[in-house]
């Protein structure tokens, strides 16, 4: 994977952009601060300006900007559950990194219906998740995916900040780019023969807030998805869309279900396995990587792995009629 390393100069400039933003906003997800992200992102040392912009253009699946020296005890104690961290946050000036970065590729955003409509994500392990198909699961693989794949206003990129990973749990990446597929199942996985029903993120019982939150959408796509295609884009370097353990084949329809399962087969030669390390900040295209985790033994004593995600879309306009205002950033 591709990587810049932030030299101490870099560092420091990055670092106080963020928390002068900080203390100007307060928290990651004021609307006036993620309205100004593209703007202030401006102000980024220039070589982590011309690295993400590379990455965005040539299109290569993902990268890594390492380097970030994170000061541990001013963290405190990896939170047991995502609606349990400290606020305000102890890792204010990660969260604003996070978004600054990301909002050099595309507008940030978040769901309604996921982590209680919070823009910046925490993946850390949940003792009652542990063997769930969930980032907050630990002890149970989490099968390669692109995010949120399920749904058509997905977004273009997501990017995951490493604030501790003591169990060198490892990240799986693979490359649409790298596949090897015969020819018959490629042309059939460009075909609309496929259904995504959507993850259990997504699920009422998996978010935390009490009413409000409107599940309709998600339920009628769980009810009825629509057959999409997995590959998409130029057939010689296409696109990707999926998710196989929530996905299925239209009924009776065998040579889709053949072609899902050698996609299966090929990615998994594909996957790579990243151990994310503390300080890192991995950014996948959504639309060319899959990625996933291995299992690993969390603690839930406070010491365990503890991510932040973002994701970023290079089109916020095709989700208007799901967001509550033209500002939102938040889809429902
Ligand atoms: O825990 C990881 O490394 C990745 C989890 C994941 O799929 C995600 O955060 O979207
Ligand atoms: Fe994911």
């Amino acid at each position: 994977m591709e990587q810049l390393r932030l030299n101490s100069a870099e560092l420091h400039h990055a670092y106080e952009l963020a928390d002068s933003i900080g203390e100007r906003y307060g928290r990651v997800d004021d609307p006036d601060f993620l309205i100004a992200a593209p703007v202030l992102a401006h102000d980024l040392p220039p070589r982590i300006r011309s690295f993400l912009n590379h990455f965005r253009r040539a299109e290569i699946g993902s990268c890594m900007i390492g380097g970030h020296v994170i000061d541990d005890a001013a963290l405190g104690a990896t939170p047991h559950h995502w609606n349990a961290i400290p606020d305000p946050s102890s890792s204010l000036r990660y969260e604003i990194l996070l978004v600054l970065y990301t909002s050099l590729l595309g507008d940030v955003f978040g769901w309604a219906t996921q982590q209680d409509g919070r823009l910046v994500h925490d993946v850390l392990p949940i003792r009652a998740h542990e063997n769930e198909q969930l980032g907050s699961g630990s002890k149970t693989l989490l099968t390669w995916h692109t995010e949120d794949a399920f749904h058509p206003y997905r977004g273009d990129y997501v990017v995951l900040a490493c604030l501790r990973n003591p169990n060198g749990a490892a990240t799986t990446v693979g490359n649409v780019d790298d596949l090897e597929l015969d020819e018959a199942d490629r042309e059939v996985l460009f075909q609309e023969r496929f259904i995504i029903r959507p993850d259990e993120s997504h699920l009422t019982k998996n978010n935390t807030a009490s009413g409000g939150t409107d599940f309709s959408h998600i339920e009628a796509l769980n009810a009825a998805p629509p057959p999409v295609a997995v590959l998409f884009g130029a057939a010689d370097r296409p696109y990707i869309r999926a998710d196989p353990y929530f996905m299925d084949v239209p009924d009776g329809d065998e040579r889709a279900a053949q072609a899902l399962h050698a996609l299966e087969t090929a990615m998994e030669r594909c996957l790579t396995d990243v151990v994310l390390t503390t300080g890192d900040f991995c950014f996948l295209d959504n639309l060319k990587v899959v990625h996933g985790r291995r299992p690993f033994s969390a603690r839930f004593d406070g010491s365990d792995r503890w991510l932040k995600r973002v994701c970023a879309t290079r089109d916020l306009r095709k989700s208007r009629t799901a967001r509550t205002a033209l500002t939102s950033q938040i889809i429902g």
